[in-house]
């Protein structure tokens, strides 16, 4: 079970910008082949995007985890909703659906 204190701050983290990647590393680094999944398709859409290393923190590496309900980083989310890790990702750049996904998110 997770403090009020860390889930406070993870729900200001992921309301602090429109894309929030949980990830290993940092965008000019990823430090796993999974989070730079993420990275570089969200760099190949060319849209705005925060990233926290969970690398820094091991609250938020554990926490991020329950509270998303999902046992793996990176987790990305768009507009406060979780949307997944990197499979997910991939999927829905590949059938199209995260370029719609995201130009209605960040016109929003
Ligand atoms: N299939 C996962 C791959 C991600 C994954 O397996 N992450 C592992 C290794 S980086 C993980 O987060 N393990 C728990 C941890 O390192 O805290 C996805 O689609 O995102
Ligand atoms: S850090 Fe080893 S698989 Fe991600």
């Amino acid at each position: 079970m997770m403090t009020p204190e860390l889930q406070e701050r993870l729900t200001s983290i992921i309301n602090g910008d429109k894309i929030v990647v949980f990830m290993k590393g940092n965008k000019l680094m990823p430090q796993c082949g999974f989070s730079n999944n993420v990275v570089q398709i969200l760099n190949i859409l060319g849209v705005p995007f925060t990233t926290v290393d969970v690398l820094a923190d091991y609250d938020i590496r554990q926490g991020i985890k329950e509270f998303s309900n999902w046992p793996t980083i990176p987790q990305v989310y768009v507009n406060g909703e979780f949307i997944g890790g990197s499979d997910i990702l991939i999927e829905l750049y590949q059938n199209g659906e995260l370029q719609q996904m995201l130009e209605v998110a960040l016109a929003s």
